[in-house]
């Protein structure tokens, strides 16, 4: 569950004056999400997302997010757009917090993940990194590889208290990563989502119908986008990364972008980086949860689980 913010009636009331789509016919919290409240907001006009700003996202950063989206959606990518305000502007306050309006997708996350959907939702990822090349403005990835050691630091005893041991074993695999990691200029740069889980990807009839939730989005190596999606997609039960899964999403991918050589040999480095990386803020919220919060916390060990098999496992990753 993640409504943070409760929003009263007279608050929204005056929050909508702002825009022309009309009064609140409803407004109801959205239970799924951990990051920032939602809710969904009915007008005569149509339906909308309302989203309070709360956790992790840095207000200072919002505008980069939303012109993100208006832009990525202005050039046919089917994601939420912001909504305009009387002032020009698609950020505001509204019970204390930053907010935004965004429209409506259809759709509804896959219950089941198969090839299919591993092969949209790659080809739909490669078109997000083609579309995104147009957007100049650089975000650099707060989350990324630079900040993995201080994260690890910052989550105290909660590794070896869910497991005996994983502290070293996450902080010597961060030194290994951090030398391996490619240089700046050596592979293909652009915005990327960084959390295109199952969750955030919307279908209709098998094909994918939108991508949401940007708020992770950022500037870095395309590759380990694919790389964090092949993660969170292609490893049924949160354990080991299934083949025929992964195969479909790098069919999907190039067949909208071919990767480069280089790209090929950086991946299993970048699938252990996205296992870290998941692992590290899941391991963070699970021992940074305030008790009673309503929300349900991720398990940690499930990216654990993908750490050690993708160590085992970078065969699988090679051109087919
Ligand atoms: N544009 C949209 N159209 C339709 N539904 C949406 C839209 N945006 C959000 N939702 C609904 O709200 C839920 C939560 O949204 P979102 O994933 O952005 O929240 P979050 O708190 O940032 O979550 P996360 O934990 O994935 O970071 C989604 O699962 C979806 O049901
Ligand atoms: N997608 C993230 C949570 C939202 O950022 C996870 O599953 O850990």
């Amino acid at each position: 569950m993640a409504v943070y913010t409760t929003v009263s009636s007279e608050a929204l009331g005056v929050f909508l004056e702002d825009y022309d789509i009309g009064a609140a016919l409803s407004c109801v919290g959205i239970a799924e999400g951990i990051e920032n409240s939602n809710y969904l907001l009915t007008t005569p006009l149509g339906r909308y997302i309302l989203t309070l700003y709360e956790r992790r996202v840095n207000a200072a950063e919002l505008p980069w997010f939303l012109g993100l989206m208006q832009h990525l959606a202005a050039h046919g990518l089917a994601c939420p757009t912001p909504v305009i305000g009387h002032d020009g502007e698609a950020l505001r306050q509204l019970e204390g917090r930053p907010a935004a309006l965004t429209t409506f997708l259809p759709g509804r996350p896959v219950s089941v993940i198969d090839t299919i959907a591993c092969h949209a939702l790659g080809a739909g990822l490669a078109r997000l990194h083609a579309l995104g090349r147009g957007y100049e403005a650089e975000r650099p990835n707060t989350l990324g590889m630079a900040s993995w050691a201080k994260l690890l630091a910052a989550c105290g005893d909660a590794g070896e208290q869910l497991r005996a041991g994983l502290t070293t074993v996450v902080s010597d695999e961060i030194c290994v990563l951090v030398a391996e990691w490619p240089a700046l200029d050596r592979l293909p740069r652009g915005q990327i989502h960084a959390d295109l889980f199952p969750d955030n990807a919307f279908f209709q009839n098998d094909a994918l119908s939108g991508i949401i939730d940007f708020y992770f989005a950022c500037t870095d190596f395309l590759a380990y986008d694919l790389a964090i999606c092949l993660n969170a997609w292609c490893c049924p039960d949160d354990a080991r990364p299934q083949q025929a899964l992964i195969q479909a999403m790098l069919d999907g991918y190039e067949s909208v972008r071919p990767l480069e050589d280089g790209e090929w040999e950086a991946l299993p480095t970048f699938c252990r980086g996205a296992a870290i990386r998941f692992l590290l803020t899941r391991l963070y919220d699970w021992g940074h949860t305030p008790d009673g919060a309503v929300v349900t916390r991720k398990d940690p060990l499930a990216y654990w689980r993908r750490l050690m098999a993708w160590r085992e496992m970078a065969g699988v990753l090679k051109r087919g």
